[in-house]
């Protein structure tokens, strides 16, 4: 057996977190020979609730869980961490766009940051889930100077996996038939969903789909996913975000498959033409524990256009928070 890894995850007791927690303690993440420990973060007020899924978590008796540390302080929850899951953070209404949280959820992630960089281990991976979730991992990551930059990254995974889902359903194939769709950009109603790269059943997707689907139906529904189950459940999603969080980990920790790529919110370096700093949606491969950019991609003028709009609003939202960095 190997020895456990230490997986620190915030907002533990949120809606997320309950769908989160026991499959990253069932091996779901980091795969079925590597034991964990869980370091659960919470703000005090909800520590009682945080004992109640500790203790669900206890009877489930999995073998894979090591040890389950409960607490307020980052500074314990982010003690030699391996994995960082930042959750804990304020879900948005109806109505509202995700940048509406900056003020509201900003506040959260330099101190974590801080914490991350003064306690966790040095090749850490931390995924920002709490909205908005590029912007957030750029204060947690401005906060760290002693780690490298490349180990804050944003989830996109949710919107690539909507992608897959919605273009399987059009072509009338399945999820694993669906390679290399890509997110481009900002998770937010400015992400580019971009399928001239994806294939079905190993041919070309796009020319098996016609334009007015692609960009009048196919790219808004993806972008405008998260609000329509939050109208349709009436709270944001939370299984499906957990879901998407244990597949980016496992990508990045595990490795993606030969030839396939898969959608990562990480610090832009200039590639594509996006403003370095950044934290972008771009198509990666994962290989030993390390992420790089698929270069080289063929990207039309209207895919210029869209990766550039979603670009100017991660430039806008990191403009809004420069206050925030240390
Ligand atoms: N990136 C994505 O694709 C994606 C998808 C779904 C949801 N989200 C976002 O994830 C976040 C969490 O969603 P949820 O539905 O679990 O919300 P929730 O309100 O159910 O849970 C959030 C939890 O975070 C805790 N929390 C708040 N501040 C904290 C802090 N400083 N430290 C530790 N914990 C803290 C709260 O006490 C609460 O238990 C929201 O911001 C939501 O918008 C992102
Ligand atoms: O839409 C939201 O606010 C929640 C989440 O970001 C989602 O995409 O489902």
């Amino acid at each position: 057996m190997k020895k456990p890894v230490k997986v620190a995850v915030t907002g533990a007791a949120g809606q997320i977190g309950y769908a989160l927690l026991f499959r990253i303690a069932a091996g779901d993440m980091l795969g079925p020979d590597q034991p964990v420990d869980l370091h659960l973060l919470e703000i005090t007020p909800a520590l009682g609730a945080l004992e109640g899924v500790t203790m669900e978590l206890n009877d489930c008796a999995f073998p894979l869980l090591n040890k389950i540390v409960q607490t307020d302080d980052p500074n314990v929850a982010f003690k030699d961490c391996d994995y960082a899951l930042l959750v804990g953070a304020m879900p948005r209404k109806q109505g509202m766009e995700r940048k509406d949280l900056l003020s509201a959820n900003g506040g959260i992630f330099g101190p974590q940051g801080k914490a991350i960089n003064d306690h966790a281990s040095r090749d850490v991976k931390v995924l920002v889930v709490g909205n908005p979730a590029n912007t957030n991992a750029l204060i947690a990551q401005q906060n760290a100077p002693d780690l490298d930059p490349k180990c804050f990254t944003a989830m996109v995974r949710l919107d690539h996996n909507r992608a897959m889902s919605q273009l399987a359903e059009k072509t009338g194939a399945h999820n694993t038939d669906i390679k290399n769709v890509i997110i481009w950009g900002n998770h937010s109603a400015t992400q580019y969903p971009d399928i001239h790269h994806a294939t079905v059943k190993g041919k070309d997707a796009k020319p098996q789909v016609d334009d007015a689907w692609y960009t009048d139906t196919f790219i808004p529904d993806v972008q405008q996913r998260g609000a329509a189950i939050i109208k349709a459940r009436g709270a944001s999603s939370a299984a499906s975000a957990a879901s998407a969080a244990i597949d980016h980990m496992r990508s990045w920790a595990l490795g993606t498959p030969e030839g396939e790529w898969v959608s990562m919110g990480i610090p832009s370096e200039g590639s594509y033409g996006i403003e370095p700093g950044v934290i972008y949606g771009y198509p990666c491969t994962c290989k030993d524990g390390k992420y790089e950019i698929v270069q080289g991609l063929e990207i039309n003028e209207f895919s210029r256009g869209k990766m550039d709009a979603t670009d100017a609003e991660l430039r806008e939202e990191r403009a809004a928070v420069e206050h925030l960095f240390s």
